[in-house]
């Protein structure tokens, strides 16, 4: 079957799977020619089939201590006849490569919220992953989670908080930008959108991974935030998911002061850049910002892919001695984002965008090409008329 895209608004319907393969790869060719360091040798990654979370661990096994990892995701099976979902093949690809290594690449699909995932995960890691990690990342990113003890099922809300905000967002599907207004949160969103993408999960993990006693001494953990700047203010910082990337921020100093007073291990949160992934897409204003941002770094000669950006952070920053931390104990290798310069460029271009010239003055071309390639679209060296046996890709198992 030849596969081509399906995309509605900004959701993209189906996915690659020979193109999610080649995506794979290019990431891991990207960090086997970049430089390496010494980092971890056992790793678990939460949310590790895509965005930052893939990312991390092709850096971890690839170009760093060539680390064993178990990846923890919520993805889509296809069939005969329907693809799964990118993440479904990402797992599949990230596996073969790092079996065809000697790398162990255990993917466990399901939810990361509930208990019985911790469960089965602590399982694995003392009877087959040689009895303890040494670093967790944490990088979900979802809409909805279901509290694990009383089984309610909260939703996440991208709202901003007291006032209304009106802003352009992008329909992907019809190339063109479409004006959004959104109400303000309610208490109810306000602490909804904590208790989905704030740090109760991560804080659930640490514990139960420290009580099974499935952590080497000195073990480090790290989850993704973002701050962002004038422009994604409203709706991201002081918005509803800002509240909850500040409780888990919070999460992370309370995590670092238990784990350094227990097992001279440490919990930080790194703030990451913006960049195209499932789950940014969605953010209002965000995605418009993002490609002005692609556009300004770019001509700087600092622009960065998921990939660059995540080795980076690992190479410099984590387990090298260009740590940048600031006052609040995050680490920030977003600060090339956040510069004077870059910034002040931003928004010099950002305030004369207009529907009709929006593809002038962003780089628009590549928000779309990056869109399309987390999915496994319109990556170079992939033959898009070639049929796809996916009764073949079917019988995969990630
Ligand atoms: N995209 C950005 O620009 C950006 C910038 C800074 C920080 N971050 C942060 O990075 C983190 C990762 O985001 P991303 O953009 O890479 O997202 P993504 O959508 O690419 O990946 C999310 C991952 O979470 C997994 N997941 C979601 N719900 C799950 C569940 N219930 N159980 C198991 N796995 C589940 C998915 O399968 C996937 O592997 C988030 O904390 C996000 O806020 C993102």
């Amino acid at each position: 079957m030849v596969i081509k895209p399906r995309i509605k608004g900004s959701l993209a319907l189906n996915a690659h799977p020979v193109g999610c393969k080649k995506a794979v790869e290019d990431q891991i060719e990207y960090v086997k020619s970049s430089t390496s360091y010494n980092g971890a040798k056992k790793v678990l990654i939460l949310g590790a089939s895509s965005g930052y979370g893939l990312a991390s661990r092709i850096s971890l096994a690839f170009g760093g201590s060539k680390a064993d990892t178990i990846g923890v995701s919520f993805e889509k099976e296809g069939n005969g006849r329907k693809p799964g979902s990118a993440g479904w093949y990402n797992n599949i690809w990230f596996k073969e490569a790092a079996e065809k290594e000697g790398l162990v690449a255990k993917n466990f699909i399901g939810d990361a919220f509930s208990h019985e995932m911790r469960d089965e995960v602590i399982k694995y890691i003392k009877e087959e992953f040689g009895g303890e990690i040494d670093l967790l990342v944490y990088s979900l990113a979802s809409g909805v989670r279901k509290d694990p003890d009383t089984g309610e099922v909260y939703r996440s809300q991208l709202r901003p908080k007291g006032v209304s905000i009106t802003g352009p967002t992008f329909n992907v599907e019809k190339e063109s930008i479409e004006e959004l207004t959104l109400d303000p949160a309610t208490p109810e969103d306000e602490a909804n959108t904590i208790k989905v993408m704030g740090g109760e999960d991560w804080n659930l993990w640490v514990d139960a991974l420290t009580e099974a006693n499935v952590v080497s001494k000195g073990f480090q953990t790290l989850a993704y935030s973002y701050i962002g700047a004038e422009i994604t203010r409203r709706i991201y910082r002081e918005g509803t998911i800002g509240g909850a990337k500040e409780h888990l921020e919070n999460t992370a100093l309370d995590l670092n002061k238990k784990l350094k007073d227990s097992i001279g291990g440490s919990a930080h949160v790194a703030v990451k850049r913006a960049i195209v992934t499932k789950a940014s897409a969605f953010i209002p204003i965000f995605p418009l910002y993002a490609t002005v941002l692609f556009k300004v770094m770019e001509e700087k000669g600092i622009e960065e892919n998921a990939i660059a950006h995540t080795h980076r952070l690992f190479t410099d920053m984590i387990f090298g001695d260009k740590m940048e931390m600031d006052d609040k104990g995050r680490i920030r290798p977003d600060s090339w984002e956040m510069r004077e310069d870059v910034q002040r460029e931003v928004m010099e271009i950002y305030k004369d965008i207009t529907v009709d010239n929006f593809k002038e003055l962003t780089d628009f071309a590549r928000y779309k090409r990056d869109f399309m390639q987390l999915n496994g679209f319109e990556i170079d060296g992939v033959d898009y008329e070639a049929d796809v046996d996916l009764e073949a890709m079917a019988k995969l198992r990630p």
